[in-house]
């Protein structure tokens, strides 16, 4: 199934309590590409999200990675065989550096857990390598300071790096730029263009400029489904997405004047 795609997705469903949220999605996302998920509020990008990283089991349907059947790991499995999530900012730990950290997800990575004879070679190890995360992100030169102390964007940036550590061979990105001002979406833009270099990845962004600079291909989905699929300049001309996004526009109007980008 899905000659050529990294990560295989047929007949996705999630129900919640008869209300079916997925509804058999169909998705290719492949290699080395970036693949945006949008669509209106209440779509499914976020339940989707869940059952891509084995937080929601599906109802029905099957989840292939690198040709392998994941449907229905549990969340750490799935992680482990290369689906990283950005975390979530409320998943940092205030009092902790950057720098640290980073460690952390080197080492839960590596297997070796929290093992307290750990040899000084290794830790120097970690410590190289989160030091060169951080770089990748821009956080090379508040690598010590408390993950509390650092701006908002700078916080994403670290959730970034920790993902990063886990080398996944599909990086999920969960709303990248939500609550950034001008300035920090430009260089999360950047920062995106940067890391995904030989990665794939998959991004839910309500942002259509930020999809535009991005994505290679977009999917946007609409009530549980995959409405349209293709290249940004022709799903944003889509008479449908146009109309998807402005009923819903109507309705919560969250996503106004979005689609334009
Ligand atoms: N745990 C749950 N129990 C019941 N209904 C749920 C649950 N999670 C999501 N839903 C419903 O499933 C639908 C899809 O929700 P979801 O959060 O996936 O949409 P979304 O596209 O991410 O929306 P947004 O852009 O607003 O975040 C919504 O109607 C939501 O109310």
């Amino acid at each position: 199934m899905g000659e050529g795609a990294l990560l295989a997705v047929r007949g996705l469903t999630r129900d919640f309590r008869g209300f079916r949220a997925v509804a058999g999605v169909d998705l290719d996302v492949v290699a080395g590409t970036v693949h945006a998920l949008v669509g209106p509020n209440g779509a499914g990008k976020t339940t989707l999200f869940n059952l891509l990283t084995g937080f929601l089991k599906p109802s029905g349907g099957r989840i292939e990675l690198a040709g392998r059947d994941v449907t229905g790991l549990p969340p750490e499995r799935v992680a482990r065989l290369g689906v990283a999530r950005s975390f979530q900012i409320t998943s940092l730990f205030p009092q902790l550096s950057g720098r640290e950290h980073v460690e952390l997800a080197l080492q839960s990575a590596s297997g070796l857990g929290w093992r307290f004879w750990r040899s000084a070679t290794l830790m120097r190890r970690y410590s190289e390598r989160a030091l060169e995360l951080l770089d990748m992100v821009g956080l090379g030169e508040v690598a010590e300071v408390p993950a509390d102390a650092l701006a908002y964007g700078r916080k994403r940036a670290l959730e970034l790096a920790i993902a990063l550590a886990l080398d996944p061979k599909v990086l999920l990105l969960d709303e990248p730029t939500a609550g950034m001002g001008l300035e920090d979406v430009d260089r999360t833009v950047e920062l995106i263009q940067r890391v995904r270099a030989g990665r794939t990845v998959v991004m839910v962004e309500h942002n259509m400029s930020v999809v535009g600079r991005l994505a290679d291909r977009v999917s946007v989905l609409q009530a549980g489904r995959i409405l349209v699929e293709g290249p940004y300049e022709q799903v944003r001309a889509d008479e449908r997405v146009i109309t998807a996004y402005l009923g819903a526009a109507t309705g919560e109007g969250k996503e106004s004047g979005h689609v334009a980008g």
